[in-house]
């Protein structure tokens, strides 16, 4: 449909393996994300799920197939253009959230934003008003050693939101936190997409977040299906 913000169709991929060959880890993903969406993406482990987020993120090309970001072909385009597009279109939270240990919860969220095009003060202003959705202005100049698993967590969160992406693509974001934190950051989430029309892909082993979000897809024998 015209109004995905996300959509992949098609998508194949395989990685070579010395003298044992090739493996075939996507065998033709269909996928069509529309605003607002949070959908989560469930699958065993070595299933997939990093290659298909890394594919949709911009981050590697499918072997065939398609994927759109805001309704633009992304196939053949320059990798400028795909930086481009990943910059201004798509956010990503990671399991271990990397954010950079010698700057401010603050900063961490204001440098993507400079990396944009954005001016300082309007940074610095979108990462108070981040950081307080999710109930961290007491935290804003604190690195992130100082902040708890579940602070620094929430804080990832706000960085890949910084540049008010169309969608948000999540690697078991709440894989190394226990069930409390998990909960707290998945509500941030939720709290955050909420009214800005933000879709997510999250890739969870957590059935019971996975069942919390508007639909969940299995990646199985390398096609996502409705689990
Ligand atoms: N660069 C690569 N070269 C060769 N094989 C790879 C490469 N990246 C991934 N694979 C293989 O592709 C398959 C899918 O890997 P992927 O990381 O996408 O799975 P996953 O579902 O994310 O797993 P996990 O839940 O354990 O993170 C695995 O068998 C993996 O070994």
């Amino acid at each position: 449909m015209s109004e995905a913000i996300l959509e992949l169709s098609g998508v194949t991929k395989a990685y070579k393996r010395g003298e044992a060959g090739e493996v075939q880890v996507l065998r033709g993903v269909d996928l069509v994300l529309k605003p607002g969406e949070v959908v989560a993406l469930v699958a065993p482990s070595g299933a997939g799920k990093s290659t298909l987020l890394h594919i949709a993120g911009l981050l590697d090309t499918p072997d065939a197939g398609e994927v759109r970001v805001g309704g633009q072909a992304m196939q053949g385009r320059s990798d400028r253009r795909r930086t481009a597009v990943r910059r201004a279109d798509l956010g990503f939270v990671y399991q271990f959230h990397h954010l950079l240990p010698e700057f401010t919860a603050a900063e961490n969220i204001i440098l993507p934003q400079l990396a944009n095009g954005v001016s300082r003060t309007e940074a610095e202003a979108r990462a108070e008003s981040l950081l307080a959705r999710v109930g961290l202005s007491q935290r804003m100049e604190h690195r992130p050693a100082a902040l708890s698993g579940g602070e620094q967590q929430r804080v990832a969160f706000c960085r890949a939101l910084a540049n008010s992406p169309r969608v948000l693509l999540a690697d078991e974001p709440t894989g190394n936190l226990d069930p409390g934190t998990s909960d707290q950051v998945f509500a941030a989430l939720m709290d955050l997409a909420a009214g800005t029309g933000l879709g997510a892909l999250i890739a969870t082993h957590n059935l019971d977040l996975a069942a919390r979000m508007d639909r969940v897809l299995r990646l199985e024998g390398g096609r996502l299906v409705p689990a």
